[in-house]
């Protein structure tokens, strides 16, 4: 077959490509690749398909940490094989006016940052909320699942107002918005389940269509079902003595086709650190060896303890379980007076704390039920798998917070710290497609990180390098002291000799304390400009505070050397990359 005998809709140099990447692969990377194309396809096939064969159904999510994503497609199974017409897409992807033609809306929505909707689909909110660009709905079935954590103060903020809006543009609702808390899976699936019920069904004697090839067809890992790696290296890259140590992670990664790519990031899936877990047993009397179950797996309290709940925040359903059992008027009072009075409690009280100040003899299975489950935490991979395909590197910062006046330490990044090689760790791949490397390597780089916010762009250079690209790139780096801190100082001093690294520019704070972040790309705002006109993309990766304060001062500086709206026009050109935190 000629390629012209196929109506393909590539442009000719995509159609260059994928025949070159197509002879490139074994049968195993073939068949690997068909799973993964089928599996994407839900989200494929909703953008591409003409508005008359819309299926009934849209199931939208919006999400940074992949919860929202993993309810919706399961839930896009569950239509499917129940014969249900359902389409699942990312909010991002959706269009307003696409609504208006949606037989049925089901919207599963984080909240993320501080009340806000999670990033990738903040287009999306603002569209729905501005009274010019908000599409007429009348009659459109809707549903709203609601993500979010109740130890922030905006709790499901993104999910209420997108429900609200939804009403107020004419939408019917379908069924009563659900609120989760971090504990969603039991509520989700009930509420998903009492949903299913409400969507039109095919006519008898109809045939259900067959559930959709996910991309679980292949071997894959998720939060659910980490991999397990073997620690190789543990290294400190900081200055010693430094209060909070930066440390370089090298992982062995024994499982082909691990999904990842430069400036995506791996979720780690920490323990409690053992004597946290033992005083916990020691206050409230219980012996570890007592069987529990979490989500239906049978195991042993302490294991719980230490891999699957949360010792430190302790949630709303946890003091509601300890203020009845404990019988002290203070928890009594605190869960009566609302929710203000309950959270001015969780802030001066760790799971810790409240055991110990308001001694009970608990029920182990109990305790392990009303607990907060342990979040896993996303750490940005800084090498590429180009170069090294049987390692992943991470970068781990130590993570301090005073709390009532005692100084706590970060659980995930403490116990990554205190591994030693042999050692095992639980994580899964973290897909972040806003912060990848364009397709086209000529596109010049400018790469602005704070501290361990240097990770991804390691990985981007290793990339590059391992594939014989030259992308003129332009890093930006801050730290604390230059004789101690220069993370990867030596690999990034390599590139720039052998001219892999086209400008690099350094700002230490406890050196030059009244130097920004900032500073060294407003001073060569020509240079700057010079780049962007050739088509420069910007990175911002590491601390939110300091990149947020960069962006502003780079955004009037280019607004005022290249025109007021540039900043907004290379937003809107996704030519700016942010991955905070
Ligand atoms: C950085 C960060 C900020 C968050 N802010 C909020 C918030 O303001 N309100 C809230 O209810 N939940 C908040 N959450 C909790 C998330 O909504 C919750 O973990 C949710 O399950 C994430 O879903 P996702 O994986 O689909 O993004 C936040 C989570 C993170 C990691």
């Amino acid at each position: 077959m000629t390629d012209h005998a196929l109506a393909h809709p590539f442009s000719e140099t995509q159609w260059h490509r994928l025949h070159s990447l197509l002879d490139e692969l074994d049968g195993r990377q073939a068949l690997w690749l068909s799973g993964y194309l089928a599996g994407q396809s839900t989200d494929f096939m909703a953008t591409s398909q003409p508005a008359d064969k819309r299926p009934a159904v849209l199931i939208a999510y919006a999400t940074e940490t992949d919860n929202s994503r993993l309810l919706a497609q399961r839930f896009g199974e569950q239509c499917r094989e129940a014969g249900v017409a359902a389409d699942v897409q990312d909010l991002a992807r959706v269009r307003p006016r696409q609504l208006a033609k949606q037989g049925a809306l089901v919207v599963i929505t984080a909240t993320h940052g501080d009340g806000d909707p999670p990033e990738p689909a903040l287009p999306f909110f603002e569209a729905m909320m501005d009274d010019d660009t908000a599409p007429n709905i009348k009659n459109l079935g809707f549903a709203v699942l609601a993500l979010g954590d109740s130890t922030y103060q905006h709790f499901c903020t993104a999910g209420r107002q997108l429900d609200a809006r939804l009403e107020a543009l004419g939408g019917e609702r379908v069924l009563e918005r659900q609120e989760c808390d971090v504990d969603f899976h039991a509520p989700a699936q009930a509420w998903l389940n009492r949903l299913l019920d409400k969507l039109p069904k095919p006519a008898s004697g109809t045939t259900p269509s067959a559930p959709a090839i996910t991309s679980r067809s292949t071997p894959s890992h998720d939060k659910q079902h980490p991999l397990r790696t073997e620690v190789l290296v543990n290294q400190r890259l900081s200055a010693p003595g430094r209060t909070s140590p930066i440390h370089h992670l090298e992982l062995a990664l024994e499982v082909p086709d691990f999904p990842v790519v430069p400036g995506d990031a791996v979720g780690v899936l920490a323990d409690n650190p053992p004597d946290l877990v033992a005083a916990v047993l020691d206050a409230t009397g219980l012996n570890g060896e007592l069987p529990v179950s979490v989500n239906g797996t049978p195991q042993s309290l302490v294991q719980a303890l230490r891999q699957h709940r949360d010792l430190t925040i302790p949630g709303g359903r946890f003091l509601d379980y300890w203020a009845e059992l404990s019988g002290h008027a203070t928890l009594k009072e605190a869960v009566n007076g609302g929710t203000r009075t309950q959270r001015a409690l969780l802030k001066r009280h760790q799971v810790l704390d409240l055991v110990r100040d308001y001694p009970a003899r608990p029920d182990a299975e109990t305790l392990v039920a009303t607990m907060r489950p342990l979040q896993p935490r996303l750490y940005d991979l800084a090498n590429s798998l180009s170069s090294f395909d049987d390692e992943l590197h991470l970068t781990v910062k130590s993570f301090h917070y005073g709390f009532n006046k005692r100084r706590e330490t970060g659980i995930a990044s403490r116990y990554l710290l205190e591994l030693q090689p042999g050692d095992s760790v639980r994580l899964y791949p973290h897909r972040n497609p806003r912060f990848h490397l364009p397709d086209d390597p000529e596109i010049p780089l400018v790469l602005i990180a704070e501290g361990t916010g240097i990770a991804p762009y390691r990985a981007f250079l290793q990339h590059r390098a391992a594939n014989g690209q030259h992308t003129p790139f332009w890093l930006v780096f801050a730290e604390q002291r230059f004789e101690d801190d220069f993370l990867y100082q030596l690999a990034f001093q390599e590139a720039r000799d052998n001219g892999l690294l086209a400008r690099v520019d350094t700002v230490f704070h406890i050196d030059q304390p009244h130097r920004a972040l900032a500073d060294p790309l407003v001073e060569q705002i020509d240079q700057l400009a010079e780049w962007l006109e050739r088509g420069a993309h910007l990175y911002f990766c590491g601390d939110k505070d300091s990149l947020t304060r960069t962006e502003a001062a780079l955004r009037e500086n280019i607004d005022a050397h290249l025109g007021a709206g540039h900043w907004k026009q290379l937003s809107k050109a996704k030519r700016l990359h942010r991955n905070l935190y």
